[in-house]
């Protein structure tokens, strides 16, 4: 769906994409993740060709929209009826309703009137707006604002949808709606790209995940195919109790008493069993044992580093 090679996008002096490359597959909800700065807002302008990158190719739905430093401009158009895109600062018109911003938006894509209104009410129910669909949008909080914006690039009934920071200024229940309407979507066999510095955004929703590190891709992978690598280079953590103390001298293992009869484990590979061997072996008996998965924030904090 997205194919980005080798893109260079300098502001000035700065190299806000250093050589950056990423693909976007077909039914994939893809998270672009990276800490403030690191060229996902650039990477995302660059393929809707609002800005212009320097060098390097994007391909969107298998068109070559970017190529020897410019634009197709056709296979642009021709890619971006087929997108929905929420901008990370977006301007709405503040004097309008959301029945009425929606409307002027399906109208811009050409969808005719009948099938507008219908559209229109089915998707602001869907972000919970339609009560105050009468409302001007000036009066709007900063999450009903977000909705408002999902809303819209959901007009188009897009094949693929590019979210910039799209659960900024949500709610604990607005985060929670949004998860569930970007599972939807890729029920729906829809196509999901969007990009966050937050990790609790992406774990949950996410089947793949890119991060980019001051302008270049520094992992794209399966989550959990990036949680088994990483537990593989870290080492296992298993937390074990016992029912009487147990002497581990001479283990191989990095055993950290974390109680008297409760200990941290860390083994090169998943040593669940062998250890259940050795813990008989010592005439103990094993209370509970529990392999500590790494959390998405330290394999994040780890790659960034
Ligand atoms: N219009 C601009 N002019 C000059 N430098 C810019 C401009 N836009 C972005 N930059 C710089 O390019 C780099 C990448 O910025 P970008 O906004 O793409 O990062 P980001 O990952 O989206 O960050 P955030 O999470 O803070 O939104 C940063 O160093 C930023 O300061």
């Amino acid at each position: 769906m997205i194919r980005i090679e080798n893109l260079v996008k300098l502001y000035k002096d700065v190299r806000a994409l250093d050589g950056l490359s990423l693909e976007v597959k077909p039914g994939q909800v893809y998270g672009f993740l990276g800490p403030n700065g690191a060229g996902k807002s650039t990477t995302i302008l660059s393929t809707l060709g609002l800005i212009f990158p320097q060098e390097g190719r994007i391909e969107l739905f298998n068109l070559e929209v970017f190529r020897d430093g410019k634009f197709n401009e056709d296979d642009l158009v021709e890619a971006k009826r087929r997108i929905g895109y929420m901008p990370e600062h977006a301007t709405l018109w503040d004097f309008m309703t959301p029945a009425q911003t929606l409307d002027v938006i399906g109208e811009a894509f050409e969808i005719p009137k009948a099938e507008r209104e219908k559209r229109i009410r089915e998707l602001l129910e869907l972000v919970n707006l339609w009560e105050d669909r009468n409302r001007k949008v000036g009066k709007f909080s900063k999450g009903m604002r977000q909705r408002l914006l999902l809303a819209q690039a959901l007009i188009n009934d897009p094949d693929l949808l590019i979210l910039d920071e799209p659960m900024t200024g949500l709610d604990p229940k607005g985060i929670a709606e949004f998860k569930e309407i970007i599972a939807a979507q890729k029920k729906a066999g829809k196509t999901v790209f969007f990009s966050s510095h937050i990790l609790a955004h992406v774990e949950e929703v996410c089947d793949t995940v890119g991060v980019i590190v001051k302008g270049k891709l520094r992992v794209e992978d399966n989550l959990e195919r990036i949680k088994r690598e990483f537990l593989k280079k870290a080492g296992y953590t298993i937390i074990l109790e016992t029912n009487v103390p147990v002497d581990f001298t001479g283990v191989e293992w990095k055993v950290s008493p974390l109680g008297e009869k409760k200990y941290r484990i860390v083994a090169p590979e998943d040593i669940r069993e062998e250890l259940h061997d050795f813990v008989s072996a010592k005439g103990a008996k094993i209370l509970a044992m529990q392999v500590k998965e790494p959390s998405l924030e330290e394999i994040f904090l780890k790659m960034v580093e």
